[in-house]
């Protein structure tokens, strides 16, 4: 089955394109280290995931990209030209001349009507050159106008146009600070949009990734590229071809479908966070060597203490035992709803994942046999012999959600800006809705 992936604003253009790339360089590559059967079949699996393929021969992105300003288009449509590998539909992108201004009203409310009809049509000719379609995975910030806003717009007109596919959205969390002073009026409005017309939301925050270029990948300048790179990784690492559980020998066939049955047992619980191991610079891969029950200890502690990263995990954090409700839980233990790891590369059949089983890790009213779930795959990913990637909806997200509403609301007690969103149609009533949606999606991730 195959995904549309819909690029929206300044960063889901930044990311998608990095997204791509990464795909194509990883079928591209000569490193996958597995038999020649086991690479054509991945290979021929991701095509079908995400590129359709011209006369030319060179594949095509499966993808819609749309922001208000031209510039990130183009400059996004002729990177992926010059890379002679792959490049998108020249006939797939919808721009105009000026942005949302950091105004999440703006795009939901005006752009967003406005231009409905030529977005929809550019999506709805993607989703008929699949042969089958498995859904959508779109990509945006929630912190500007246009991704934030028109991206929430979209997503909610593919639910209405689409109502039996699947849609993950992709979201970019905003640093914490130094960024627009209505960040996070944008971000409570964008999220609890999403809430409604989503099937799930996979989170990248961007202060973390951040974190793991300066601390993993040693970068000294740090730019949205190079954050955009392990991103791009993180989610390469994800949607490329695994063999599921119970799947026989092929690859999955329905990669949305068999993650949201893996991880969202219940739509009130449809966040998703992301984390990785190992992670390095590429010119130190060569010199490393990992050992699958290392890399598996690491995850799951990284899962447990909610570590983003495996530097500066806690190692002092351990799952209560015996399980117990959540007013009894010990002091920064992540709690999850389901979780899957998906490994790829060297042995990856004789690994133990039986520490990702324990009961203590999950909530009570969900059977553990349900609630974890592994794909594999023998095919290398990106050049890393081993590597582990851990998708878990789980209660990581809480203290940065309580914090954004929480300064979210304080702006609006004093109702600071609220002029720029109700000049466009966002009343007052609106942000109360939205504050009620999000302080119950709290209550609930804090009650595991
Ligand atoms: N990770 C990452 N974050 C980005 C990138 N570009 C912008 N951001 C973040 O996205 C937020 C701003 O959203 P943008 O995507 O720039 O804005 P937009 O959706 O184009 O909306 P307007 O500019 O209002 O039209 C901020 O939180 C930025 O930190 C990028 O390439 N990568």
């Amino acid at each position: 089955m195959s995904i549309v992936t819909v690029q929206l604003g300044q960063c889901g253009n930044q990311i998608g394109h990095e997204v791509f790339n990464t795909l194509c360089s990883d079928i591209c590559g000569t490193h996958g280290l597995c038999s020649k059967k086991e690479n054509e079949s991945y290979h021929d699996s991701c095509k079908e995931r995400f590129f359709c393929e011209e006369e030319s021969g060179v594949p095509v992105a499966r993808a819609v990209l749309v922001d208000m300003e031209p510039k990130v288009i183009s400059q996004t449509l002729s990177m992926a030209a010059r890379s002679g590998h792959w490049k998108y539909n020249s006939q797939a992108h919808f721009c105009q001349k000026q942005g949302s201004g950091n105004n999440w009203a703006n795009g939901y409310s005006v752009h967003g009507p406005r231009h409905k009809e030529a977005i929809m049509n550019l999506v709805q000719k993607e989703a008929e050159k699949c042969d089958r379609l498995g859904g959508f995975f779109t990509i945006m910030s929630m912190a500007g106008g246009t991704g934030s806003g028109l991206g929430a717009f979209v997503t909610q007109c593919l639910r209405d146009a689409f109502p039996t596919s699947f849609i993950l959205n992709h979201v970019i969390w905003p640093y914490g600070t130094g960024e627009v002073i209505v960040q996070n009026y944008n971000s409570v409005l964008t999220l609890s949009h999403l809430y409604q017309s989503s099937d799930a939301l996979l989170v990248h925050e961007n202060d973390v990734i951040h974190k793991i270029c300066a601390q993993l990948m040693n970068i000294k300048q740090i730019s949205f590229r190079d954050v955009n790179q392990v991103i791009a990784h993180q989610l390469g690492s994800v949607f490329q071809p695994a063999h599921t559980a119970g799947g026989g020998s092929g690859y999955s066939r329905n990669p949305l479908g068999d993650l949201m049955e893996a991880l969202v047992p219940h739509p009130e619980f449809k966040m998703l966070g992301l984390r990785n191991i190992p992670q390095m610079p590429e010119n130190s891969l060569a010199y490393s060597t990992f050992s699958w029950p290392g890399l598996i200890k690491h995850l799951r502690q990284m899962l447990i203490a909610n570590a983003k990263m495996e530097e500066g995990i806690d190692w002092q954090v351990r799952p209560p035992h015996p399980p117990m409700p959540s007013t009894n839980k010990p002091l920064h233990f992540n709690t999850s709803i389901a979780n899957l790891v998906i490994l790829r590369g060297k042995d990856v059949h004789a690994v133990d994942l039986g520490s990702f089983q324990d009961p203590s890790l999950y909530t009570s009213w969900l059977n553990p046999q349900d609630a974890f779930n592994a794909w594999k795959t023998p095919r290398a990913f990106n050049k890393y012999e081993k590597s582990a990637a851990l998708v878990s909806n789980s209660q990581f997200l809480l203290k940065p959600l309580d914090s954004i509403v929480g300064k979210a609301w304080n702006m609006f007690a004093s109702k600071a800006y609220i002029h720029q969103y109700t000049k466009f149609g966002i009343q007052e009533e609106d942000f109360l809705d939205c504050f009620t949606t999000l302080e119950q999606v709290i209550s609930s991730y804090t009650n595991l």
